[in-house]
């Protein structure tokens, strides 16, 4: 089974277009102002229109206004609703799309329990604990905490290179890899080299 790739934080078309032809599975919207990242609506749409078909387009929000993501759901073209804060289960439910939940991980964090919780969620993405940092960290943490059995699909973030994901993918073993700033030239842009050898290592990667 081959490990699927979501390439988060774009900001643009041009980035955005390099990801999809370099094999990116999924692209990332994020919708948080304090984020580098963050982007308008406008551009957002624009780079939504921009993406080709058969590549999943996710909106990532922290602790987000409803309305606020009704919003961005009426003006971009979103596939999918990635949730870093503490939203609760009926929270993300409520917009009637798909929806990952994301995990601040820690030893002994229950992905069981959390599975019990949102039990709706397509995946749980495991991400690295910072305080204050509510993602793009750019820093990992224990793969060992993430290892299978896993209760639903796990998407595996925090801190990947095209250097370390092979590593990180035989130990996790998730149904997806996800990387922001490990593929960028600056924050806020990639590089289209890192991002091909990210994708290019992950592929190549035989079971
Ligand atoms: O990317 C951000 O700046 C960000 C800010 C706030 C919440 C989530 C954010 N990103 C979400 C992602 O899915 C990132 O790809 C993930 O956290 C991994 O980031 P990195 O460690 O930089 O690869």
């Amino acid at each position: 089974m081959r490990t699927r790739v979501k390439i988060c934080g774009l900001t643009n078309v041009a980035d955005a277009l390099t990801a999809c032809y370099s094999g990116a599975d999924a692209i990332g919207l994020v919708f948080y102002p304090p984020s580098p990242r963050n982007v308008s609506l406008e551009t957002a749409a624009e780079i939504a229109a921009a993406v080709p078909a058969f590549v999943t387009k996710t909106a990532l929000f922290v602790d987000p206004d409803a309305d606020f993501v009704r919003q961005v759901l009426q003006q971009v073209n979103i596939d999918l609703l990635q949730f870093h804060g503490n939203e609760s289960a009926k929270f993300c439910e409520s917009f009637g799309r798909p929806y990952m939940k994301a995990v601040a991980m820690q030893e002994g964090t229950d992905l069981h329990g959390l599975a019990r919780d949102y039990t709706r969620a397509i995946g749980l993405l495991l991400d690295t604990y910072k305080p204050g940092v509510p993602g793009g960290t750019g820093e990992s943490f224990n793969w060992q905490w993430a290892r299978p059995p896993h209760p639903m699909p796990v998407i595996l973030a925090g801190g990947l290179t095209a250097e370390n994901v092979v590593s990180a993918i035989e130990e996790v073993q998730p149904w997806a890899v996800d990387v922001s700033g490990g593929v960028e030239e600056c924050k806020g842009k990639k590089s289209p080299e890192k991002v091909q050898k990210f994708i290019k290592n992950v592929m190549s990667r035989v079971e």
